[in-house]
Formats: C-alpha cells, sequence, structure tokens
C-alpha cells in the first residue's frame, strides 16, 4: 500500500490562537487507518480544539489537514462530514420522542429517504459493526450505552470513515465501557479509523494503538501503549513525576449532618415515579457515594435535597428541617452544590470568572460586605481559587465559555468548596477533568472531609466512588437497593450491582 492509502488523517503544524491563549502550537498528528488513535493532555492542552479544528468547527491559524492524503480545507461539519469525518460529542443530542431511525435520518433524509430504504441501511451497519440496535425502538427506552451506538450510527450513516469521539467513556459504566471497545474494535476491523479524547488513562492503553500526548498545546510525542503504563503517560501530560498518592483514615463522626426521609417524586410531565422512598443520613466527615446508571434517579435527588424540585418526604440539616427552604437559603445555610450540567446550573458562560465566582454566592462573604457588593472581595478571592485549583486562564476577567470544559469544571469546584460548607452535594465534581486536576480536587474534598464536612457523591467514576466514599448505596429505579463497601468491591461488582444484579454479599 502507498503512504496515503495507511494515513487516514495527518494534521501538520497545526496553530490556533484565542485572546491569551495559545492553544495549538505547531501540532502533528498522524492517524493510521484501521487505528484506535487516542488523544490525552491537561486540561486546556488544546484537544478539543484540535479536534473541531478536525471537524470544522473552527479554522486553524495555520497548519495543513490532509484526509486521505489529500489536502482539505474545511469551513463547516458539513466540509468535514463530506471527506468522511464524523464527530460524536460528549453531550448525546438525540431527540427522546424519536425512534432510532428518525434520529439517525434526521438532517439526512437525501440519502437513503425515511422509510425501509433507511431502515435496511441502519440495519445492515448495525450488523456490519457488531451493534445490536433496533432502528424502530423509541431513544428514550434506551440506555446510555445504547444512545452512544445511535450517535455512532449517524456519524456511520452519514460515510464516516474517521470517527472523533470527545470522552465517550464519561457517561459509561465498566461494562458498557467494555461493550463499546468492542464497538471500536468492530469498526476498526472494518478498516474504519476511531480517533478519541480521554482523561482516562488505563482504558486508553486498552484500546488505543496509537496514544499522542499534548502538552501546553504542543505535541510532546506519540507512543505504543503497549510499552507505556498509565503513569508514564500522566508524567508525560504534565511534564513532570506525579506524588504517589497517600492512604486515608476514616474520619466518620456520629454527628448526622444531613438526614434524608422518605423522599418521592413523581414525574410531573408522565406520572413516573422518579423517586420512592428515599432515606439516608450523611454524618459529619463522611462521604457517602451514590452509585447508578444514569437515569435512574440521582439528578432527581439532587435537586430535590437542593430545593430546585418540590418532593414528598423531608430534608434536615443538622437538626433543622429545611425542606419548604428555597434553594438560595439553604445555600446560605452553608450546603455547596456542584452541579451535574455546569453550563446549565454552574455557570454564566458569557460572565468573567469574577463574576461566576459570585453566582449562587452573592449574599455571602467575601462576595458581599453589609449590604453591599464586594467586587474586590470577589475578585481577590477569583485569584485564590486560580491559584489553588490550577484553573488554567489568562485572566479572571476572562468569561467561563473561552475556559477549556475541565477548567470551568475546576472553577465551580473551587466556588463550592469556598467559604467552608458544611455539607458538599456534588455530581461528578472531576467530569472532564485530567488526572493530575482529579486527584488535587480529591484531595481538597479530604482536608475538608477531616475537617467535618459532610459530601453527598454522584458520579459515574466508579474509581472516584470507591476511593473517596466512606459508603456506598446503590440506587436504581429511583430507589435505594442496597449499600456496598468501598473497601472490599471492585468497580466490576459494583457495576453490575448498579445494572440491577443485585448487590455483592
Ligand atoms: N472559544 C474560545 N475562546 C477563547 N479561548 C478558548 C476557546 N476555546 C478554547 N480556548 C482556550 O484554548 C485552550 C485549549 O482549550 P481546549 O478546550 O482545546 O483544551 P482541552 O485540552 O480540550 O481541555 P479539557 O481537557 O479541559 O477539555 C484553553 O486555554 C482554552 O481556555
Amino acid at each position: 500500500m502507498s503512504e496515503p492509502d495507511l494515513i487516514a488523517v495527518r494534521l501538520t503544524d497545526i496553530g490556533k490562537r484565542f485572546p491569551g491563549v495559545i492553544a495549538n502550537d505547531q501540532v502533528n498528528v498522524t492517524v493510521r487507518r484501521g487505528t484506535v488513535h487516542a488523544v490525552v493532555g491537561e486540561n486546556g492542552a488544546g484537544k478539543s480544539t484540535l479536534m473541531k479544528i478536525l471537524y470544522g468547527v473552527q479554522k486553524p491559524d495555520s497548519g495543513t489537514i490532509e484526509v486521505d492524503g489529500q489536502e482539505m480545507s474545511f469551513h463547516s461539519p458539513s466540509d468535514a462530514i463530506a471527506a468522511g469525518i464524523g464527530m460524536v460529542f460528549q453531550h448525546f443530542m438525540l431527540a427522546d420522542n424519536l425512534t432510532v431511525l428518525e434520529n439517525v435520518v434526521l438532517g439526512a433524509e437525501k440519502l437513503y429517504g425515511s422509510g425501509d430504504r433507511a431502515r435496511t441501511r441502519i440495519r445492515e451497519l448495525s450488523s456490519a459493526y457488531g451493534f445490536d440496535v433496533d432502528p424502530d425502538r423509541l431513544v428514550e427506552d434506551l440506555g446510555v450505552g445504547d444512545r452512544q451506538r445511535v450517535e455512532i450510527l449517524k456519524v456511520l450513516y452519514r460515510g464516516a470513515r474517521t470517527i472523533i469521539l470527545d470522552e465517550p467513556t464519561a457517561v459509561l459504566v465498566p461494562q458498557e465501557v467494555d461493550e463499546l471497545f468492542e464497538n471500536l474494535r468492530g469498526l476498526k476491523a472494518e478498516g474504519l479509523t476511531v480517533l478519541f479524547i480521554s482523561h482516562k488513562l488505563d482504558e486508553v492503553l486498552a484500546v488505543a494503538d496509537d496514544v499522542t500526548v499534548i502538552r501546553r498545546g504542543r505535541t510532546v510525542t506519540t507512543v505504543d501503549p503497549k510499552h507505556t503504563t498509565a503513569r508514564q503517560l500522566a508524567e508525560l501530560m504534565v511534564g513532570s513525576e506525579l506524588p504517589s498518592p497517600s492512604t486515608e483514615t476514616s474520619t466518620v463522626t456520629d454527628v448526622v449532618q444531613l438526614s434524608v426521609r422518605d423522599l418521592s417524586l413523581t414525574d410531573p410531565l408522565g406520572g413516573r415515579d422518579l423517586l420512592t422512598d428515599v432515606s439516608f443520613d450523611i454524618h459529619r466527615g463522611e462521604v457517602l457515594g451514590i452509585a447508578g446508571v444514569e437515569g435512574n434517579g440521582q439528578a432527581e435527588l439532587v435537586e430535590a435535597i437542593m430545593g430546585m424540585r418540590k418532593a414528598t418526604g423531608t430534608v434536615a440539616l443538622g437538626d433543622v428541617d429545611i425542606s419548604a427552604w428555597s434553594t438560595a437559603r439553604r445555600r446560605e445555610a452553608g450546603v455547596g452544590y456542584i452541579p451535574e450540567d455546569r453550563h446549565r446550573h454552574g455557570l454564566l458562560l458569557d460572565a468573567p470568572l469574577w463574576e461566576n465566582r459570585m453566582l449562587g454566592h452573592q449574599t455571602q462573604e467575601p462576595n458581599r460586605t453589609g449590604p453591599f457588593v464586594d467586587r474586590r472581595g470577589a475578585r481577590n478571592d477569583t485569584d485564590r481559587i486560580v491559584a489553588a485549583y490550577d484553573v488554567r486562564t489568562p485572566s479572571i476577567d476572562t468569561t467561563a465559555r473561552a475556559l477549556s470544559g475541565g477548567n470551568q469544571q475546576k472553577l465551580i469546584v473551587g466556588r463550592e468548596m469556598s467559604g467552608n460548607p458544611v455539607l458538599l452535594i456534588a455530581a461528578h465534581p472531576t467530569r472532564g477533568v485530567d488526572v493530575g486536576a482529579q486527584a488535587a480536587i480529591w484531595d481538597h474534598i479530604k482536608t475538608a472531609r477531616r475537617e467535618g464536612l459532610a459530601v453527598l457523591l454522584i458520579s459515574a467514576d466508579l474509581d472516584e466512588l470507591i476511593g473517596l466514599s466512606d459508603s456506598i448505596q446503590v440506587m436504581l429505579r429511583g430507589r435505594l437497593v442496597g449499600s456496598v463497601d468501598p473497601q472490599t468491591v471492585t468497580p466490576e461488582q459494583l457495576g453490575s450491582a448498579m445494572t440491577g444484579a443485585g448487590v455483592p454479599a
């Protein structure tokens, strides 16, 4: 085979600047056809920017893109799609009330119509790559893994030969990760190429054929995962040696900080039970983890505890019943909240970082002195958070939108840990955060726990749940169905329990 036959995509000397930031600085990546190629790097290293350039969402300032040996200039994603590049984003973009077929065909009716020809094509693709997806199922009835397969099918249906996946495993339990990797191997076997971004280095090593490391906008190297460890990868990412994790002793006290009793909630739209008789206590100094596949009531539980949804039952902070309190009053009483959806609930994307520091905390020091907004206090404290949580930003006057995903997350965590909260409600606190920043956030949470912080932890990252929690409850269809011991449970056992196979004895 000649070279162009072997190379699916070649990015050469790609450069891209944003105000105050060089996001990509002579980045070079060569993606061999029929391989799975991972791109790793710290938050803000420039991974998403590079993928957006390849998918035609961003225009590079310099450098060349070659696809199948031909130099390309993309002005929009439709140009990239026409060249055989497809991208699946982390937030799925499917319409729940439509079928798989309707979702796949939407906007691409020209290809095979929207009836039997389309159905046949979806079945062909599904079986060719080992995807087991029924075109006539409603998307709302599908689990997370199947939804992701529908997103990939959508891209394949449009003729993609190179598929970009942005952190595809962030929302999957271990069994689903295994299935996804099987699917990726299926794609590879058929000569397709997969390019993906991930922060989960063990997974990268398990599935990738090549791994390119990017640091501060530059390519460091491309390594062979067969001869590389996760630690070596992490060290290439940060450019220095990582500290070893320390072991922890329990800090759980017998003082109840949060008490939830018989919390029940029915879907106001469909009459479905979202939460049923959920009861638990969290003590000062305790992290209680809730394990569950997405969509089993965790989000509703968090919103009910924060007063954003009206549920029956009681929520008490210490010995004060706060069930009737507003969200603002709960926050003022010392409840920190890291929301699941940072764009909808966590940040004002077009406001500068220092104003985001005040969001939800307007009535508290250092954002207020007496009855007045204290701009200087808020700005100084934003500087502190940026330093303590290593938020990579040109300045605190930058808008939140201009930060990379992981850096947005670090800012939210820093804000919610400020002012010594007594209770932290944390949904996926390290989602999208690189390994170094994840370890730093865990350290911050552990330090606060030693000082008495109570934490409710919701996470799809089972290593995080197991590593951080003092106890874990499993949630299934809106109920707590059993507890597991984080000292002894394995991620695989926990994954099984989450999918309804029962908790290990
Ligand atoms: N639209 C934008 N405007 C201004 N700056 C931006 C924009 N998009 C990205 N940046 C900056 O470019 C740099 C690279 O960001 P990018 O999102 O590519 O990083 P990343 O490696 O994908 O990070 P993460 O792992 O956190 O998702 C960051 O410093 C980010 O703040």
